[in-house]
């Protein structure tokens, strides 16, 4: 079988989805289609061709991602599917690998992405690197601790209006939080604001909810409402939270006020949260969440000394890690680096950390402690404190967070 890669331009959007379609069982959504081919980040669509027959596929957005005190740029690998009739004949493999050559040749020293599967990235050195929660929550049992706060005020706004409201406060969270992505305006409009079938999942209509402060956007949240009601008419419907940002805690504690208060919701359910979200330690019966966590973003190093310097560390000694990477070769050897300093130079000095690339995704932006992995047999430590002093450097203040699939 003779594979044939080739760049598709954004004209034949139509033909790129039909793996991931075929495999999802979904259809094409003509306002999601529209607002996808619009953005600007969309940088790549790989289709990989049994002669002229389409039979996989691999899409990348050139992100910006935040990391722990900085920002990186990044390959977001999205829309990766192979057709049932072609699998596992190494048409992943390829693309990506392409993927990862093309972000190595683009200057992004990331790859990231959302998994349908854990079973799949890592032979290719991507580590899991966050974690997303979920919560479902009877509105009956989702009483707050202490008296609420006469502050704030809540407007449902339309998409042009949500737009201005909305981005300063996303931008105003985005720098604190590692995994948040820079949103360009088409990408605002594409994915998150316009209401269309895809986003409402069966429910009504999109709602867009600013909560201003003395005038100023402080917290906004999108959700939609699934009524249903019982033989009874007693009304055991939900409120769907899509996405809620607070600017500042009083922000994120007055949107989830609104959100856990709407009429008529027996529920709320909300997903791909941060295990650290303050939800837990904001309500009476904490446990009445019903936190679930799974696997969030999944980052794969593509360079190692561009990727380190770009983020922050924090104060200690400083700590050589040898790396290993079996695809990328570029990225194996010791790297030294200093508490305090965003670089990682080149040395030969004895290595404190043996670990592998996949390891170095998995810790990058925070979210896995060295400890942890070196517990779970994937970081092996050679000098003595090792492991303590990698995660005095790589902590992060904040657990990485990425609200959205990608
Ligand atoms: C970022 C994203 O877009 S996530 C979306 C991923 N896409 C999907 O889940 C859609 C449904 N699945 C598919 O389309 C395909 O099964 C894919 C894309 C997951 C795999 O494509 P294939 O061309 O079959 O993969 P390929 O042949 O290159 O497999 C490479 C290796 O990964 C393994 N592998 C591939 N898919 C899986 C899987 N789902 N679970 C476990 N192992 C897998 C193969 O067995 C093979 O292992 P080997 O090297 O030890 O032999």
């Amino acid at each position: 079988m003779n594979i044939e890669l080739r760049q598709l331009g954004i004209e034949r959007y139509g033909e790129f989805v039909h793996p991931i379609l075929t495999a999802f069982g979904a259809l094409l959504n003509p306002e999601r289609m529209e607002g996808t081919k619009r953005l600007q980040e969309f940088t790549l669509r790989l289709g990989a061709y049994d002669g002229e027959s389409l039979v996989g596929a691999a899409g990348t957005f050139s992100l910006t991602m935040t990391t722990p005190g900085g920002a990186v740029p990044a390959a977001g690998l999205t829309a990766v599917a192979v057709m049932p009739t072609h699998r596992r004949r190494g048409i992943l493999t390829r693309l990506v690998r392409r993927h990862l050559d093309e972000a190595r040749a683009a200057g992004q020293p990331i790859s990231a992405l959302w998994a349908t599967e854990g079973s799949i990235y890592g032979r290719f050195g991507y580590g899991l690197a966050s974690q997303a929660c979920s919560i479902s929550i009877e509105r009956d049992r989702s009483a707050f601790r202490g008296e609420a706060s006469a502050e704030g005020r809540a407007r449902l706004l339309g998409e042009a209006e949500a737009l201005e409201a909305f981005a300063p406060v996303w931008e105003r969270a985005r720098p604190l939080v590692p995994g948040m992505l820079a949103r360009s305006e088409p990408w605002w409009r594409g994915r998150r604001l316009s209401d269309n079938d895809f986003i409402r999942q069966g429910g009504g209509q999109l709602q867009r909810v600013v909560i201003e402060v003395d005038g100023r956007a402080e917290a906004y949240a999108l959700y939609c409402v699934h009524h249903r009601w019982d033989a009874s008419t007693i009304p055991i419907g939900s409120v769907r939270v899509i996405e809620a940002i607070g600017a500042s805690p009083l922000g994120t504690r007055l949107v989830w006020r609104y959100l856990f208060d709407i009429d008529l919701a027996q529920r709320i359910e909300a997903s791909l949260l941060p295990p650290d979200h303050p939800l837990g330690m904001l309500l009476v019966e904490p446990r009445r969440l019903r936190l679930t966590a799974s696997d969030g973003l999944w980052v794969r190093i593509v360079d190692v000394e561009a990727a380190l310097a770009a983020r922050a560390y924090g104060s200690g000694e400083a700590l050589t890690l040898e790396i290993t990477d079996r695809d990328c070769p570029s990225n194996a050897g010791r790297f030294r680096l200093h508490g305090g300093e965003r670089r990682a130079t080149r040395t030969t000095a004895a290595p404190d950390l043996r670990l592998d690339i996949t390891a170095l995704g998995s810790a990058y932006l925070g979210g896995v402690s060295f400890r942890c992995m070196a517990d779970a047999g994937q970081v092996e430590e050679l000098s003595g404190g090792a492991v303590e002093r990698a995660d005095s450097l790589f902590r992060a203040a904040r657990a990485p967070w990425c609200p959205e699939i990608f």
